[in-house]
C-alpha cells in the first residue's frame, strides 16, 4: 500500500503523528507539500496575505523538512500550486491509497481539503488533531459548546483532567521507499519577493526549520538556564532571550507543543523546577486554550462582533491604518513597535497586547484590518492565536475584564530607560 503525508502546519518528522501512521500502515511513504499561491494574493485591505518573512521562514523549514525527511528514506515533493490540483495528480502517478494529514478546522483550510476530497472521493483520509498541548480525545466536555470560556476555568480543568500524551518517533524506512523525482523548494524570488536582510538588532535572528527549532531549546533551556527565569524575563523586549522565541516553530510545526512539554519535565528533573519553568507550560495552554476557542467559536473568531456577538462603531480609517503601521502614532511605544514589527517580522507580547489595545480601543479601528495585518506580517503567525487573541484585546473575545491598555503606563513600567524606543525610533540605526 502507498501512502501520502500532506503536511501542512505540521512540518517535522519529529512527534508527527499522520507522518507516524503513514509508515506504521504502508509499505511505500510519500511527503508533500503545496506552496498554496492564494497565500501570497493581496488583501482586500491592500497588502499580501503572506510577507517576506514568514515566506522565508516556511522555506527554510522546508528546506530542513526535505533533508530530514530524505534521511529516513523518505522523499517530500515540494509545489508552488493549488493542492487541489496537485495532490490528486500525485495520487495517481503514485498509485496512493490513503492521504494522511493534520486535522484543521478554519474556513480556508477545510476548503482547500473538500475541494481535493471531490476530485478524489475514492481515496482513505486520515487526519489526525496534532497541534494541541491536551488532545482533543482526552479532554472532558461532551461536547465544544460546555468549554469553558474564561481561561483560569479552562486551565485549571485540564491540568487537573488531561495528562499529555508521550510523543512519538518513526523508524527510517527501507532505502526502497525514496522515488526518483526530485523537486527543489522554491525560493524566495519565485513566491514574488526581494532577497532582504534582517536588521541586526532584531529580536528574533532565528531560521526555520525542526532542527533550528531545537538548537533553539538546547540554547534557552540548556545552555543559557534562561527557562529557570522564564517567568520574570518573559515581559522585556529587547534582545532574544527575554522570552523562549519558540512561536514560529509552533506556528507551522515546525516542533510540537508535547515536545517542548516534555523538554520542560527532563529540565524540571535535572536543573530546576519553580514557577517559572512552570509558566512556560501556563504559555502553552494559552495557546490551547485558543485553539479550543476557535474550535468551539468557529468563524465567529474572525466577525466583526467576535464571539460575543457585541456591536461597537468600527472605523476604517485609511490614514490611521498608515500611521499605524509605519510607526508615525503619537505614542513613542506604539511607533517603536510597529517599527519592529516592519522591519523585522517580530514583536513581543506586551508590544503586541499594547499595539492592538490601541489601534482597537484607542483609535476604535476595525480590529480585523490589524488581526489581518499581523497575519501579513508576523513570522509566528498562528490562525487561532492571533484571532483569539485579537478578539481578546479588542473586547469582543474571552478577556472577562475588557481591559484598555494605558499605552504611557506601560512604556514606563516596560521601557523604563527608554531603551526599546530608542532602538527602533533612531532611524540611522535600521
Ligand atoms: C494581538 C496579538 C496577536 C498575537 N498573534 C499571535 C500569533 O499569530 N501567533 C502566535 O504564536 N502568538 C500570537 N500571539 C501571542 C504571543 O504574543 C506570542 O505567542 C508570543 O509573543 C511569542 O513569543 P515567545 O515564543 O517568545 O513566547 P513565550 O513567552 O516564550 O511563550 C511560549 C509559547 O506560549 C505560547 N503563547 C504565549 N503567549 C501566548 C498567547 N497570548 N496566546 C497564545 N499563545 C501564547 C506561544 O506558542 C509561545 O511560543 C499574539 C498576541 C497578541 C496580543
Amino acid at each position: 500500500m502507498n501512502g501520502l503525508v500532506w503536511f501542512r502546519n505540521d512540518l517535522r518528522i519529529t512527534d508527527n503523528h499522520s507522518l507516524y501512521n503513514a509508515c506504521a500502515h504502508n509499505e511505500r511513504v510519500i511527503g508533500i507539500y503545496c506552496i498554496d499561491p492564494r497565500q501570497f494574493e493581496t488583501t482586500i485591505y491592500g497588502f499580501k496575505k503572506t510577507e517576506k518573512y514568514r515566506a522565508t521562514f516556511l522555506l527554510e523549514t522546508l528546506t530542513e523538512l526535505q533533508e530530514n525527511l530524505a534521511e529516513k528514506n523518505i522523499t517530500l515533493l515540494v509545489y508552488y500550486g493549488y493542492p487541489e490540483k496537485i495532490l490528486p495528480a500525485v495520487c495517481a502517478e503514485h498509485q496512493i491509497v490513503a492521504i494522511y494529514s493534520q486535522k484543521e478546522w478554519t474556513t480556508e483550510e477545510l476548503a482547500v481539503e473538500t475541494d481535493i476530497k471531490q476530485v478524489i472521493p475514492a481515496l482513505k483520509w486520515k487526519t489526525t488533531y496534532d497541534q494541541f498541548l491536551f488532545h482533543p480525545d482526552d479532554v472532558p466536555f461532551e461536547s465544544w459548546e460546555k468549554l469553558p470560556e474564561v481561561f483560569t476555568e479552562f486551565r485549571k480543568l485540564l491540568e487537573k483532567k488531561v495528562r499529555v500524551r508521550p510523543t512519538v518517533f518513526i523508524n527510517a524506512k527501507p532505502i526502497a521507499n525514496k522515488i526518483e523525482e526530485f523537486t527543489p523548494i522554491p525560493t524566495l524570488e519565485d513566491l514574488g519577493f526581494e532577497a532582504f536582510e534582517q536588521p541586526t538588532k532584531t529580536a528574533f535572528p532565528f531560521k526555520g526549520g525542526e532542527n533550528q527549532a531545537s538548537n533553539r531549546i538546547d540554547e534557552y533551556f540548556w545552555e543559557t538556564k534562561k527557562l529557570s527565569v522564564y517567568k520574570k524575563t518573559r515581559n522585556g523586549l529587547l534582545g532574544k532571550n527575554y522570552s523562549s522565541k519558540l512561536s514560529a516553530w509552533l506556528a507551522n510545526g515546525s516542533i510540537s507543543a508535547k515536545t517542548i512539554y516534555w523538554e520542560v519535565q527532563q529540565y524540571e528533573k535535572k536543573v530546576v523546577k519553580n514557577e517559572d519553568t512552570y509558566w512556560l507550560i501556563f504559555e502553552l495552554i494559552w495557546r490551547d486554550y485558543f485553539k479550543y476557542i476557535s474550535l468551539k467559536h468557529g468563524n465567529k473568531i474572525f466577525q466583526l462582533g467576535g464571539i460575543l456577538q457585541k456591536e461597537y462603531n468600527w472605523n476604517q480609517t485609511p490614514k490611521a491604518f498608515a500611521q499605524w503601521t509605519n510607526g508615525t502614532t503619537p505614542e513613542h511605544f506604539v511607533n517603536a513597535n510597529m517599527i519592529e514589527l516592519q522591519k523585522t517580522g517580530w514583536m513581543s507580547n506586551r508590544g503586541r497586547q499594547n499595539v492592538a489595545s490601541y489601534w482597537a480601543k484607542e483609535w476604535e479601528q476595525d480590529w480585523r484590518i490589524g488581526a489581518s495585518y499581523f497575519e501579513s506580517i508576523l513570522i509566528d503567525y498562528d490562525v487561532h492565536s492571533n484571532y483569539g487573541n485579537w478578539i481578546y484585546n479588542a473586547g469582543v473575545g474571552n478577556d472577562p475584564r475588557d481591559r484598555k491598555f494605558n499605552i504611557k503606563r506601560q512604556a514606563e513600567m516596560y521601557d523604563a530607560d527608554g531603551k526599546f524606543q530608542k532602538t527602533w525610533l533612531t532611524p540611522e540605526l535600521f
